[in-house]
């Protein structure tokens, strides 16, 4: 399967009187692997919510190869696109096997039973996460990395179009975390990702978009994106960023204190 093409134009998204996405226009194309970063607040999961329709618009589209996201029956939506979210499905009594076969279910009927096709889809899931171990374990019990590691197989047993992920290295240890990005850059899916760890966005995003305050303030390739002057604007640290020799990505280190230029404050403008 081809990656989707999203486009998300110019949405504004509130809560109440409260503003928490404002007026943003971001693209990933085919295949693309585009990352979200910014500050704690900044409306990076807000964003991805508009995304894989928990929260809908204030004004402003969310289009899937051209479809308006939020107009498309829910089932021809979760057919192309895939979300793994925060904290989600901590209560689902079930062994991580059929956690992860639930990913199949767009793709079938009401009744239908799992085919050969689709335990070896699930089989195969579990295997790139490195989680076959864990198929007969009960899902509530699994440490927070092994459960995070189970629901991206679901999504990636989904056979998305689109893969939107909100901070998927959350809660993994650092092989894990490797593990997972390099499943998302070798995957043909779009990926709309978010990311706090700038070196890790830095090499495995295509593109990134910041956001502050609920506004996009840069976008476009990492070594573009991640300046000195920017992280100092939008974190309000000091740091400084090389070429890696080995990797040629931009490569970030934060140094104790704070910037000599003053940053503006963050946060989302009330409506
Ligand atoms: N339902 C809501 N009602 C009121 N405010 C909300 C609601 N959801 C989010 N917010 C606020 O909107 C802002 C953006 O939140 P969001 O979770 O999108 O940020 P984030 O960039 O994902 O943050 P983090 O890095 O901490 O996960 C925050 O100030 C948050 O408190």
């Amino acid at each position: 399967m081809t990656g989707s093409e999203l486009s998300v134009e110019g949405v504004t998204l509130t809560a109440g009187a409260q503003r928490l996405v404002e007026d943003v226009f971001l693209t990933a194309g085919a295949g693309e692997v585009v990352g979200l970063v910014g500050p704690n607040g900044s409306g990076k999961s807000s964003l991805l919510r508009a995304v894989y329709r928990v929260l809908r618009p204030e004004s402003g589209a969310v289009r899937v190869d051209g479809a308006d996201a939020w107009g498309l029956p829910v089932r021809q939506l979760a057919r192309t696109l895939a979300a793994v979210v925060q904290d989600s499905a901590a209560d689902l009594d079930l062994a991580v096997r059929e956690v992860v076969a639930m990913g199949r279910s767009p793709h079938k009927r009401l009744l239908d039973g799992d085919t050969a096709e689709d335990r070896h889809i699930v089989e195969s899931a579990l295997d790139s996460v490195h989680a076959l171990d864990l198929a007969d374990r009960p899902f509530d019990r699994l440490s927070g990395g092994e459960r995070q590691r189970v629901l991206i197989a679901r999504a990636l047993a989904q056979q998305p179009a689109l893969l939107v992920l909100d901070e998927p290295t959350n809660h993994l240890d650092i092989r894990h975390q490797l593990d997972v990005l390099g499943i998302l850059r070798s995957l043909s899916a779009t990926v709309l990702v978010a990311l706090h760890d700038l070196n890790l966005a830095a090499y495995y995003c295509d593109r990134l978009y910041v956001l502050r305050g609920g506004r996009v303030v840069s976008s476009g390739p990492p070594a573009e994106v991640l300046t000195r002057e920017l992280l100092a604007e939008v974190y309000g640290v000091d740091a400084e960023i090389a070429v890696h020799p080995r990797t040629g990505a931009p490569q970030v280190t934060f140094l104790p204190g704070t910037p000599a230029r003053p940053h503006a404050e963050a946060g989302p403008s009330a409506g």
